[in-house]
């Protein structure tokens, strides 16, 4: 989907988003929604939390977290506390990555537990993509790679120590991020476009790990995308 601009996609996103979780709080007693940090979800965070719907029934999680306090500004959970968890959304139930353990390796377990408390599949999971082609904290080339895009990895929760990005992370793995009924890549600018094209066309998923998302035949990805 390609929208004019920025905040013209966050309201229609929003707006879908809303419908999704309201079909899916009338046929269960509870709705999951997986989100993103970075830049471009802010507008979408902004319109969402404004939107009516049963939000004390709705469990909001991330699709990645840097292995920093909450507090800090760098924080996925304090963006997503910040600009997500505000107004009519302040009831949902929020289920952070970032563990109290030292390391994401040590805080793996902890995490995968916290993960266990979300009913699956998810009802939709929102992934952005960085200039080098990652998505969530699936980042290229570094050591723990392969096991975060394999279909098989039994774990949800994956530690990782990007090279190319500050900070030691924790994403969700591939096959968990795939186990949704929704699957949206939220991206803006004309580098992303550039960035997507190349993937698609050029890369393989060991360098451009947001290919793996185009390859599998589990879930469709509806690609939004504004300059
Ligand atoms: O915590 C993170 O860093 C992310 O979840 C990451 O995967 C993000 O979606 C992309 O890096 C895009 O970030 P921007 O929206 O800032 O370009």
């Amino acid at each position: 989907m390609r929208y004019s601009d920025r905040d013209e996609l966050a309201v229609a996103l929003a707006n879908t988003l809303a419908t999704t979780l309201r079909s899916a709080l009338a046929a269960r007693p509870r709705a999951s929604l997986v989100v993103s940090g970075g830049s471009t979800p802010v507008p979408l965070f902004r319109a969402l939390r404004k939107l009516d719907l049963e939000w004390a029934r709705v469990d909001v999680t991330l699709a990645d977290e840097r292995w920093v306090a909450p507090e800090h500004p760098d924080s996925n959970e304090r963006l997503i506390r910040t600009e997500l968890l505000q107004e009519q959304a302040s009831a949902a139930r929020f289920v952070p990555l970032r563990t109290p353990e030292a390391t994401p390796e040590e805080g793996t377990k902890t995490c995968e537990t916290a993960q266990e408390m979300i009913e699956r599949p998810f009802d939709a999971v929102i992934l952005g993509m960085g200039d080098d082609g990652h998505t969530a904290s699936l980042f290229p080339l570094t050591p723990t790679l392969d096991e975060g895009l394999s279909l098989t990895t039994v774990a949800c929760c994956l530690p990782c120590r990007p090279t190319t990005a500050p900070h030691p992370r924790m994403t969700l793995t591939l096959r968990a991020l795939l186990n949704t009924r929704n699957l949206i890549l939220h991206i803006a600018g004309e580098s992303k476009l550039a960035t997507l094209q190349q993937a698609l066309h050029e890369a393989d998923t060991r360098t451009m790990p947001v290919r793996a998302l185009f390859t599998q035949d589990q879930v469709s990805v509806n690609v939004y995308w504004a300059p």
